[in-house]
């Protein structure tokens, strides 16, 4: 019998696609990374052609190296960057913009304008969410208005808009699925996850149409079948879900009190609260962790926007390392009697603060400062914010039972000294798995499961293996001053108190 599974990772700065074989092991990878687009300050774009040109390769190139035929992959599961959204012609495929990503910032006005008129409670009741302009909605609303022609084409039911695994979809499958999974719905400020259907009343606010908006379906589904002149043999696509909650399914966090945290470009902490849609009194979002079988599981998460970003910072836009990795050898360095806190807010800062208008800030210079205080003042930041959006957990939530353990993955992971500053600063263990590809796992897991080859959500959480357990080691004083001074540091860089 096949089980070999292909997973694609659409993320924002590149895509993956990974064959799993019948155990659950990666065998083959491929990896693209495609082009940034800022065409203005706080604006960020992808053209959907660069990134469908890396789906489509990836996918060939990975089921190549696995040494497979294209029909001996059981399923195709996809994972995607979430609330990014493009428009495109129903009749062609082609796109009416660009994709508007995630980090863009360009909506704050329209965000601001409901806020002021008192319509944010409605949203996060409905939603989960908040007026940000992370989200999709405003995003959408935003397209409609500015693209020429756009609403009017749109209200003709000449249009689609999607979450990138919708436009994906409708891609691979030449044309004839228009859908997506709950947990990218959830993440569009116009999809109530408490009824699990699109928000009429939301709709109507946003001024969306309906009709642009794709079916809904189960993280496991039936999402067609891709083209097959693509990979020289049909796939079925079977598990789709957003790339946060792909990596909490990847991480087998399927208990109520299990924790995740991705460390990428940004750092996404999702909290599994079971079937409890638990509303945060301390600006978390609450989430669909993920919907099997007609059942929704929900999740708090706390979302940072600059986590590996700020290490990217100090290769490109600060020229103190070369690569990545030194980031963790110069911190190692840093005199430990300087107090240099960065506040990485390059896009403002998103939870527990939702401050749009924040920018960086670097507290505690002095004449000693020098490149090894800078490394470990960007690493510590992710351990701090990680610690905000816990303490934000918690006070939601309570201490899961048997204390807070924090499963870890990402590209940022591989420095043991931050994941070692992370469980200091956190008091809590951090557990780094053997397999770091959780976010791709997770996808091919959905799809594995619904067609039928892999096992259940039990057989499939003994799979999960540790690699490395991070026991804090800092005593009290020094970690209560520290988070005094990032506490201090924040306040000093939000723009409303
Ligand atoms: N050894 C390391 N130490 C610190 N940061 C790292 C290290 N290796 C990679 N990173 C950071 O991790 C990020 C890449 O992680 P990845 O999970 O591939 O991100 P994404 O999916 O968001 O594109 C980059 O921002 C990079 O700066
Ligand atoms: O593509 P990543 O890994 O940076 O994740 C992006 C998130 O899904 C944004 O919400």
């Amino acid at each position: 019998m096949n089980e070999c599974i292909l997973a694609i990772d659409q993320g924002t700065t590149s895509t993956r696609a990974i064959v799993f074989d019948g155990s659950m092991k990666p065998v083959a990878t491929s990896q693209k990374e495609f082009t940034q687009l800022y065409p203005a300050s706080g604006w960020v774009e992808h053209d959907p052609e660069d990134i469908w040109e890396t789906v489509v390769s990836t996918a060939g190139e990975a089921i190549a190296k696995a040494g497979l035929q294209p029909s001996q992959i059981a399923a195709l599961g996809i994972t995607n960057q979430r609330e990014t959204v493009v428009i495109w012609e129903r009749s062609t495929g082609r796109p009416v913009h660009n994709a508007i990503v995630w980090q863009d910032r360009r909506t704050e006005p329209l965000c601001a304008r409901l806020r002021g008129e008192g319509l944010e409670e409605l949203f996060t009741a409905r939603t989960g969410l908040l007026l940000d302009p992370y989200f999709s909605g405003t995003k959408i609303a935003w397209l409609l208005d500015n693209v020429s022609g756009a609403r009017e084409r749109a209200e003709r039911g000449e249009l689609l808009a999607g979450t990138v695994d919708t436009y994906l979809i409708w891609r691979l499958t030449g044309g004839r699925v228009h859908a997506t999974d709950a947990t990218n719905a959830s993440r569009t400020l116009v999809f109530n996850i408490a009824t699990q259907q699109w928000d009429s009343e939301l709709l109507s606010i946003l001024d969306i149409p309906r009709s642009l908006l794709p079916e809904v379906k189960d993280c496991g589904d039936d999402f067609g079948i891709t083209d097959a002149s693509l990979f020289g043999a049909p796939i079925a696509i079977r598990g789709v879900a957003g790339d946060q909650q792909a990596a909490t399914i990847g991480q087998a966090c399927f208990r109520p009190g299990m924790m995740k945290s991705t460390y990428g470009t940004g750092c996404f902490a999702l909290l599994n609260t079971g079937t409890d849609m638990v509303a945060s009194t301390n600006r978390l979002l609450t989430t669909v962790a993920y919907r099997i079988g007609g059942r929704t599981t929900y999740a708090l998460e706390g979302s940072i926007f600059i986590a590996g970003a700020a290490i990217q910072w100090l290769r490109d836009g600060m020229k103190l390392i070369s690569t990545a990795r030194q980031s963790g050898e110069l911190a190692a360095e840093a005199d430990p009697a300087q107090n240099v806190y960065l506040v990485p807010a390059f896009v403002g800062l998103g939870a527990p603060h939702w401050d749009a208008e924040a920018r960086g800030a670097i507290f505690g210079l002095t004449r000693n400062t020098g490149p090894a205080e800078f490394a470990r003042a960007a690493l510590e930041s992710v351990a701090f914010q990680t610690g905000d959006l816990l303490e934000a957990m918690r006070r939601d939530w309570g201490a899961p039972a048997g204390g807070t353990v924090l499963r870890v993955d990402g590209g940022m992971v591989a420095s043991d000294w931050t994941m070692q500053r992370l469980a200091d600063i956190l008091d809590a263990p951090v557990d780094r798995p053997i397999v770091l590809e959780t976010t791709a796992l997770g996808a091919a897991w959905l799809a594995g499961h619904q067609a039928g080859v892999w096992p259940g959500p039990e057989e499939f959480s003994k799979s999960w293996a540790l690699e490395r357990r991070f026991e804090p080691r800092m005593d009290h004083e020094t970690r209560a001053a520290k988070l005094q001074g990032w506490h201090d540091a924040v306040r000093r860089t939000l723009t409303q108190s």
